[in-house]
């Protein structure tokens, strides 16, 4: 006995169009797909007429767990992953301790298959404790499963150590994916560096915090031959580098946020720092920065969207802006704000940014997701494109409430999602 999903829209991501296909999953997999399927023998859903994507991919999320458990947990964060309609997440190993060990990547996997609503792909540390002196056992850890290796959350200040990360990532065919940041140019900024933060008095992260790391990454990838893969990439200097190595043939990939295609440092300026909620790092930046991002998304330079789901208690973000940590949640909502800001608007067609959220990230990490055809892992979501809804905190499912974009009215929610055929959430 399956399950029929009838009365859908499968978008078809090459060129765009909707085709009204049925879908039959047994067991974990994509059994059928046909314009009637006969569902004699099995489960149906009326989709009502609602667009079938593949399962959304996450490459950067915080899920908090081990030691964090009152940001988050594996439980909270994958529920809050499939309600935005994602299938698969990587997690960060900013926990505590950090995972930085095999037996912390096998505690990840094991509290995913009792707990999770997703499947859930670990990172591994780089340096043990997050600490930047000393590499990990990075064999082993592949050998438990992490699909990359990443201090994010610091980044890597020895040249030499980051060298050597790179050399037995490449051997070893792991991605080296970096939290680009100079902490002596970043200092104690709590914002970005510019006209804002020296109205406010506020300490400033440069945008050079970032770019010349990128820069100093991208050349030890080229000595390496290692895969780099940039984190949550804000400022357009770093689009340029980036842009440049590829087109050198580098293996050199990135990844932006919701929140820096989307906002500006004026969302500090207007509140006079006074919420903590709209604190994050890399912080968000300038309109000229903004458009950076979204022309390095439009233009291929940016791989795929990731959210930096960054959950923090309400008590945390209370705090005074220069004390408060950064981050905020993005996992529920970043699909339908990035449908509302740049699909309904006209900047880049729906199938062009499915695909950010979809083949791009499984193709970067070789995953097998990404596609709904006959024999794949049935994952899948279900979104209606037309209803609005109101961002509030009393539907979010993660236990962060730290976002800048509470309250904005957006469209395109996820009403069902489906990991390996198993229904993770379903809502209206
Ligand atoms: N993005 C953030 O502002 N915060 C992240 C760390 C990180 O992604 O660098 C966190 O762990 O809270
Ligand atoms: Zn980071
Ligand atoms: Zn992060």
């Amino acid at each position: 006995m399956g399950l029929v999903l009838k009365n859908g829209r499968l978008l078809n991501l090459e060129t765009g169009e909707r085709e009204a296909l049925e879908i039959l999953i047994v067991g974990e997999s994509i059994a059928e797909v046909a314009e009637q399927i006969d569902a004699a023998d099995h489960e149906t859903i009326d989709l009502n007429g609602n667009l079938i994507l593949p399962g959304f991919l996450d490459m950067h999320v915080h899920l908090r767990q081990p030691g964090f458990e009152a940001k988050e947990t594996i439980e909270t964060g994958t529920a809050a992953a499939a309600r935005g309609g994602f299938t698969t997440v990587a997690c960060m190993p900013n926990t505590r301790p950090v995972l930085d060990s095999p037996e912390l990547i096998r505690y990840v996997y094991e509290k995913t298959a009792q707990e999770g609503s997703c499947t859930v792909l670990p990172y591994g540390a780089i340096t043990k404790g997050e600490l930047g002196e000393e590499l990990t056992d990075i064999a082993g850890l592949k050998a438990a499963g992490v699909i990359g290796i990443t201090d994010d959350g610091v980044g890597v200040q020895s040249s030499s150590l980051m060298r050597e990360a790179m050399r037995t990532a490449a051997a070893l065919d792991l991605p080296v994916v970096i939290h680009s940041e100079d902490e002596d140019l970043a200092k104690d900024g709590c914002m970005n560096e510019g006209v804002v933060s020296k109205r406010l008095g506020l300490p400033g992260i440069p945008g050079l915090a970032e770019s010349a790391m990128i820069a100093r990454d991208i050349l030890l990838a080229e000595d390496t031959g290692a895969h780099l893969h940039v984190c949550h990439i804000s400022d357009a200097a770093s689009v340029e580098l980036v842009r440049h190595a590829k087109s050198r043939g580098l293996k050199v990939t990135t990844e932006v946020t919701p929140h820096h295609l989307l906002l500006t440092e004026a969302i500090i300026d207007q509140t006079d720092a006074s919420d903590a909620n709209m604190k994050v790092n890399p912080p968000i930046r300038t309109e000229k920065d903004r458009l950076a991002c979204l022309q390095g998304l439009l233009d291929g330079t940016i791989d795929m969207v990731a959210t930096d789901h960054a959950p923090h208690t309400e008590e945390e973000k209370q705090r005074p802006f220069q004390t408060a940590p950064f981050g905020f949640v993005g996992l529920e909502i970043a699909f339908p704000l990035l449908y509302t800001e740049l699909v309904q608007t006209g900047h880049l067609p729906l199938h062009e940014l499915v695909k950010k959220f979809t083949v791009n990230p499984a193709q970067v990490f070789k995953l097998d997701r990404g596609s709904l055809t006959v024999g794949k892992v049935a994952d899948l979501t279900v979104v209606d494109l037309d209803t609005e809804r109101t961002i509030t905190g009393e539907e979010l499912k993660t236990k962060g409430r730290n976002t800048p974009f509470m309250g904005k009215t957006v469209q395109g929610w996820s009403v069902l999602t489906i990991n390996q055929g198993r229904i993770t959430y379903q809502g209206k």
